[in-house]
């Protein structure tokens, strides 16, 4: 269960009962396990061996500085998608050198600075913005290294709005016109081509996706390296799915790299990837306490003190998240419960049909709630966002502290 342990008859992180946490901070709460953090980044690392490589984290499934510091010590390299994820990787200590820029619509003034700063690669989507990158880089008198996202039109079997890779959705550059493309960017003066990029969707619980996209890009490579444009790196995106249910199983970061290695052409090339959520969801939970219980013979609510603004995965993708008890009850009877927010929207639960035993004041966990929790966080209903907290064996560090309604009303005015 990954550091999140029932002991002692209750639920734990790390070293640290849950339920003393929630008393001391308040609810709601994302709770994080720094062991787990680390760990799951050294698999996607030790999972390449000796080949070259770098593990780019996607910022966005979890941008808390203090997670992307951690993860800048062990030497990681950083997935950005804007601005304000460069300026985190700074912040944290992260070496711009390692950073690739994804993103479709990236800002002049974005460029800019990750040219200042030094990032590694600029993942391009569309050839408008190869001609942006070519004249911000001009204007500097730099040259910019890049790669084309190719969008390898492949179904990733995933949520509709977390696929990326069909040639209906709107990322990255048509396999098709991908060569005319490199071409192109290989003769623009302030432009270095330096690999190829890719990522197909969220979430993947096969392989498949994966070996026929890279199938596409190897032989997209092949094609380049034989007009001679040099293609120094393959990014193979994110993506790796995490199981969030019983029952569901996700493949290792070892078994996916070992079954993308048995094309040895890969080889020859340094890899990237950029995993988001196989290293951040299971290191992380949300805390939350139950206000009422609303009992009727058709349905019964536990009405919590998070909400869909606190975790939207469930009301934007009907997400299943795992729902259990912090200090499990030892009397009393378990019923079905829809378990719901306090927010105006019958979108706003956290999971449906729930069979658990409550009473008013219990404390619930929301597990998986590592990535993609606290950063579509939202302030609806002029709720204030959650305190981030980290454990580090005994030790309860505040990463984040909840918001106050003085930094919810900061910077709005009225008129005169
Ligand atoms: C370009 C890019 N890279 C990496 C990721 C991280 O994906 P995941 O969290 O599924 O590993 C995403 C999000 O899907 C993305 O859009
Ligand atoms: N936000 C999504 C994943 C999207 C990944 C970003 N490209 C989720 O919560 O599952």
């Amino acid at each position: 269960m990954d550091h999140f342990e029932y002991r002692n008859g209750q639920l734990h992180a790390e070293n640290v009962a849950v339920a003393d946490i929630a008393r001391a901070h308040g609810t709601p709460c994302y709770v994080y396990s720094r062991a787990t953090l680390e760990r799951h980044w050294h698999a996607f690392n030790d999972a390449f061996g000796a080949q070259p490589h770098l593990v780019c984290y996607a910022v966005k499934a979890n941008s808390n500085l203090a997670i992307l510091n951690l993860f800048a010590r062990l030497g990681s390299g950083f997935d950005i998608v804007s601005g304000g994820e460069l300026e985190r990787v700074l912040r944290a200590g992260g070496d711009p050198s390692k950073v690739v820029f994804s993103g479709l619509g990236k800002k002049a003034a974005e460029i800019r600075r990750a040219l200042e700063v030094g990032i590694r690669c600029f993942n391009i989507e569309s050839e408008a913005e190869l001609d942006r990158i070519n004249a911000v880089a001009g204007e500097m008198g730099k040259v910019a290294s890049i790669s084309l996202r190719v969008n390898p039109d492949v179904d990733a079997q995933t949520h509709p709005y977390i696929s990326t890779g069909l040639k209906e959705n709107k990322f990255g550059i048509e396999i098709g016109r991908a060569e005319a493309v490199y071409l192109k960017a290989a003769a623009m003066p302030h432009l270095n081509v330096v690999g190829i990029d890719c990522h197909i969707g969220s979430q993947l619980l096969t392989l498949t996706p994966f070996m026929d996209a890279l199938q596409r890009l190897l032989a997209l490579a092949e094609r380049l390296q034989a007009q001679g444009v040099k293609i120094h790196h393959l990014d193979i995106g994110g993506g790796l799915g995490v199981r969030y249910q019983e029952g569901q199983a996700a493949p290792s970061p070892a078994d996916y790299m070992a079954q993308l290695f048995t094309d040895e052409r890969l080889c020859q090339y340094e890899i990237f990837v950029e995993p988001g959520r196989a290293i951040a969801a299971n290191a992380g939970i949300l805390v939350t306490e139950v206000e009422f219980l609303k009992l009727s013979e058709y349905k019964n609510f536990a009405i919590v003190d998070a909400a869909m603004n606190d975790l939207i995965r469930p009301a934007l993708y009907s997400a299943w998240q795992e729902i259990i008890p912090v200090v499990p009850r030892t009397e009393g009877e378990m019923a079905t419960y829809d378990i719901v927010g306090p927010v105006c929207e019958t979108s706003d639960f956290l999971g449906k049909e729930r069979d658990l035993n409550l009473q008013p004041g219990d404390f619930l966990a929301v597990r998986s709630a590592g990535a993609y929790g606290f950063t579509m966080a939202s302030n609806y209903n002029t709720r204030p966002r959650a305190a981030e907290i980290m454990v580090d064996g005994d030790t309860v560090h505040v990463v984040r502290r909840r918001e106050s309604l003085d930094d919810l009303l900061r910077g709005e005015t009225i008129l005169p």
